[in-house]
């Protein structure tokens, strides 16, 4: 077995101990912006539109290297696995951020969750196990969502392994689980993907359904849409499992497209467990 597809099946305990352990990482009320590069940053974007939707209080989240100079905050929250990423250092060297990382020798308000760490080059049980300590945080209830996880393991990919391309959509929080989504298919395994939020899927994206493609969504879907999607003769994917439990079949797929082709999910195209860069003349 890959390393990739041991670590996908570790999730649903790694969820379980992040509940058992979250503390907040800020008062209700505070604003707050999240950031982190690639995975970490698009587990950001969820946990920002889940505190927002939760009443806690502004929440921004951000690619690091685009956080906005001069922009206050009350509390900076940063993810990085690997706590090596360039763009996320220079970030803590001038914020006082909270970071949640694998890594035991970073220093400062860290959340350390290595429980969760990863051989892997692309990131799945760390980035989920942090947004589900984010989730916990915020007082979220994670027993549903873990045992959905369990669920996600034996879910049947069917065909979905053959399709032409995938097209990941979401509302809120899931608009970052569909970039996630197509990250991990685009890492593992090469393949052409896109994502959006979903109400913006009409505006141009649905150009390209076919029979042969798919459309998949994070979450409830908006009225409609599947319908939309079903004349253009593409396969429709949606589910009841917790949104992020959903995201454990779409990580499940890359590793069984990457298989499909030929390729190794453990041994990813052009990619580097952590961005490192040269400093910035
Ligand atoms: O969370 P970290 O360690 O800062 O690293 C983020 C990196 O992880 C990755 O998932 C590695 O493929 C990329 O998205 C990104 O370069």
């Amino acid at each position: 077995m890959s390393h990739v597809a041991e670590e996908i099946a570790g999730q649903p305990a790694c969820w379980r101990r992040a509940a058992a352990e979250a503390r907040p990482v800020a008062e209700p009320g505070e604003s707050v912006a999240v950031v982190g590069c690639g995975t970490s940053w698009f587990m950001a974007m969820a946990f920002a539109a889940l505190r927002e939707a939760a009443g806690h209080g502004h929440t921004d989240a951000f690619a690091a290297s685009e956080f906005p100079a001069g922009r206050d905050y009350d509390q900076v929250v940063a993810i990085t696995r690997s706590g090596t990423t360039t763009e996320v250092l220079d970030l803590l060297a001038t914020t006082g951020a909270t970071v949640l990382t694998a890594n035991p020798d970073l220093t400062g308000n860290t959340v350390l969750l290595d429980y969760a760490d990863e051989e892997s080059v692309v990131q799945t049980r760390f980035a989920t196990t942090a947004l589900a300590y984010l989730r916990a945080s915020l007082g979220e209830d994670l027993t549903a969502a873990a045992a959905d996880a369990e669920r996600a393991l034996t879910v049947d990919l069917g065909d979905l392994v053959a399709a032409d391309q995938v097209t990941f959509l979401g509302r809120g929080w899931t608009v970052g689980l569909a970039h996630e989504a197509a990250l991990k298919l685009r890492e593992a395994a090469s393949a052409w993907t896109e994502s959006y939020p979903a109400m913006e899927y009409r505006h141009g994206p649905i150009s390209v359904a076919e029979p042969g493609r798919v459309t998949w969504l994070f979450g409830p879907a908006p009225a409609g849409l599947a319908d939309d999607v079903a004349a253009t003769g593409a396969t429709w994917v949606d589910s009841d499992l917790d949104p992020m439990a959903h995201l454990v079949v779409a990580q499940r797929l890359a590793v069984a497209v990457a298989r499909r082709r030929g390729l190794d999910p453990d041994r990813p195209r052009h990619l580097t467990r952590s961005v490192v860069l040269p400093p910035c003349r």
